[in-house]
């Protein structure tokens, strides 16, 4: 039987993202800005942190398909450019300004997280005037290579999405972002990640990416961990609750939403503002061992009101999903059952059956509410 422990406190019901598609109006050739400045030519930009192998390309996938088209590289271009380009987003990666290359890196002994290896400075501008509407020449960082290979043109999009080590470690760069989303993966999960990916893709060997976890490990504890503080939302990715001594197989996964951001409203199940325990198995959701819970609440965060969802173990079936999702509120959808058509359109992606896929959802579907809430509220000001 489905079990819920609920402790009242009601905050203001729920409401809801307008959606306005981009007018005719906003077709304007781009050069033409400096005379007429078109409110919805507005290039939107979200920054994404995490280390590597914390399923920053995973997220994007799962996000940029909310938008619509298949992501590609640039077309004729470098076939190891970590660009992707689809319909309304561009994604571009910040390994691309590193100052310095794996030679360099080694020689200046530092590592890739250390801020020295990092151009903030080309960062800033670039990102700066893709958010402007101009183009620019982005170096690219060849991961294959460890080589920095010649430049590829960008044109502005309109969301662009910086992913990397940096994102909102330079005031400066911050500034520009307007949404802020960090992967807080705990350190065993992220090893196993990181071992299979850089294993199979990189071709590096288990010790090397041992040692590497290592010795990168001081620099990700000052440079990127203190990242998640600002932002706008966090996914925390634990091992599971449920079964002690799991090495990995069963996750527990928080989504941390801050309160009192401009551009969205946190979800919440059952009751805003109320601290629940709802264990959803039952007659509506088949789960086989060990089941899930999940639980809702506020919380501080780093001395910050957040309301924290949060969800342990695995789905049998991803179609029944659609009972959990029925009793999730504010999850910027835009019809009844969206997070579950979308988990089930990307059901081959790694996390679908826990609360990395659905949290990852729920994120893609703020970011297009942020998204289109920026639009707005930039043709009323114009
Ligand atoms: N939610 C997840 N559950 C299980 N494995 C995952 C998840 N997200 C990513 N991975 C795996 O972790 C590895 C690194 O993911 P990736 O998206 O390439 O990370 P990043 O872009 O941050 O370096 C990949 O092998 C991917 O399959
Ligand atoms: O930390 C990262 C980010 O990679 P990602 O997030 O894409 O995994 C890489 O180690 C550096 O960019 C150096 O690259 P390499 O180790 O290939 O020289």
């Amino acid at each position: 039987m489905p079990s819920l422990m609920m402790q009242s406190g009601s905050r203001a019901m729920q409401t809801k993202a307008t959606s306005l598609p981009r007018s005719a109006v906003a077709k304007t050739v781009r050069s033409r800005r400096s005379l007429t400045v078109q409110a919805a030519d507005k290039t939107v930009v979200v920054g994404l942190a995490a280390d590597s192998g914390c399923g920053k390309s995973t997220f994007m996938r799962r996000m940029t398909n909310i938008f619509g088209g298949t992501p590609k590289p640039p077309a004729g271009g470098n076939p190891d450019s970590n660009t992707l380009i689809s319909d309304m987003t561009t994604v571009i990666c910040l390994d691309d300004f590193h100052s310095l290359d794996r030679t360099g890196r080694s020689r200046e002994k530092v590592t890739a997280l250390d801020p020295k290896a990092q151009n903030f400075k080309l960062m800033y501008e670039q990102v700066a005037a893709l958010k402007r509407g101009e183009a620019v020449d982005k170096p690219i960082y060849n991961h294959v290579t460890g080589l920095l290979d010649p430049p590829e043109r960008i044109e502005a999009p309109k969301i662009l999405v910086v992913e990397g080590l940096h994102p909102f470690y330079d005031p400066e760069v911050a500034k520009l972002l307007d949404f802020k989303i960090y992967l807080d993966i705990s350190d065993e999960i992220k090893f196993a990640w990181k071992i299979q990916r850089d294993m199979a893709e990189r071709g590096h060997s288990m010790d090397s990416i041992k040692k590497s976890i290592e010795s990168r490990k001081p620099d990700f504890d000052a440079y990127v961990d203190p990242q998640k503080k600002d932002a706008d939302m966090i996914i925390q990715v634990l091992p599971t609750q449920l079964v002690p001594d799991d090495e990995g197989k069963y996750l527990r996964v928080r989504l941390i939403q801050k309160e009192n951001s401009k551009y969205y409203n946190p979800t919440y199940l059952f009751d805003e503002g109320s601290t629940i325990s709802w264990i959803p198995c039952g007659r509506k959701l088949t789960c086989s061992f060990p089941g899930i819970k999940m639980f809702y609440g506020p919380d501080t965060y780093f001395g910050q009101e957040v309301s924290v969802l949060e969800m342990d173990g695995q789905f049998d079936k991803l179609e029944e999903l659609i009972y959990v999702e029925s009793h999730l509120s504010n999850t910027s959808a835009k019809f009844y059952g969206e997070i579950t058509q979308q988990m089930l359109k990307n059901s081959t992606f790694p996390g679908s059956t826990n609360g990395t896929g659905l949290f990852q959802t729920i994120v893609g579907l703020k970011v297009r509410e942020a998204y289109e809430r920026i639009v707005r509220d930039e043709k009323i000001t114009a």
